[in-house]
């Protein structure tokens, strides 16, 4: 589903972000990408969904090699991809379900199925009682459950997630990772950037450690 052919990445030049990566995780695999700040986590992620293209090396997702792809062409990628970001990127002047149902107006879908579709997702998500509120009305963790939603609604092939934990307690991270996993499930590639130890060791799932653009560890013993 997604792989890495002796990919590099410099934002600048003489220092690397990624240095020589190779890796593959293929499809239905559920992968947390770890290792401590700036060790090139979101550049990794970045590739994935066409944000950057790589300064070395392939990145091939879902059978297309992104380094290849033209401009007008990443949007058609990103269909496939749901993505949440470290920030949750909402929209502030928009209800929740509004911000839901933007990934679906972008497919074309008919009001009415919009409707349905992200009633069922932010239900699922137990922000049901939300769908009329402002992101800044809600938590960090409804928030970062609405931005899952949004990632999730149109049952997407690749989830891409960067810390997603980050800022909430106990509950709602175990809440999220929970999310996660059904997802995964249900079919998704998961990919979760995350320095958080204790969401890793206790998901018992692929471990990708990164140092200073580096892989130093995969827990994978078929890579
Ligand atoms: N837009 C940018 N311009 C220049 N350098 C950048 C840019 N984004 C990241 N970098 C550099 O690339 C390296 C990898 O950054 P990256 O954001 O991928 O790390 P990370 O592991 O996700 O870190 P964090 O856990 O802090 O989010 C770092 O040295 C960082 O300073």
């Amino acid at each position: 589903m997604i792989e890495f052919h002796n990919v590099s990445m410099s934002y600048q030049r003489d220092t690397a972000a990624l240095n020589d990566v190779s890796l593959k995780v293929p499809k239905g695999d559920f992968v947390f990408v770890t290792g401590s700040s700036g060790a090139g986590k979101s550049t990794l992620l970045r590739l994935i969904y066409g944000a950057l293209t790589p300064s070395k090396g392939q990145v091939i997702v879902d059978g297309q090699n992104i380094t290849r792809l033209t401009r007008s062409q990443i949007p058609y990628l990103r269909r496939n991809i749901g993505v949440v970001f470290q920030d949750f990127k909402l929209l502030p002047n928009r209800t929740v379900l509004e911000n839901v149902a933007i990934t679906l107006e972008v497919l074309g879908w008919g009001k009415r199925d919009i409707g349905k579709k992200v009633y069922h997702m932010l239900k699922q998500m137990g922000l049901e009682h939300k769908i009329n509120a402002t992101p800044l009305r809600l938590s960090g963790g409804e928030q970062q459950r609405v931005a899952l939603a949004r990632a999730l609604v149109n049952d997407p092939k690749i989830l891409l997630a960067d810390e997603p934990t980050g800022n909430l307690d106990d509950e709602n991270k175990e809440q999220i990772i929970s999310i996660f996993r059904e997802a995964n499930i249900r079919g998704t590639t998961v990919v979760v950037a995350t320095h958080d130890r204790r969401v890793i060791d206790s998901s018992h799932k692929r471990v990708v450690r990164l140092e200073s653009g580096r892989i130093v560890e995969d827990s994978d013993v078929s890579n």
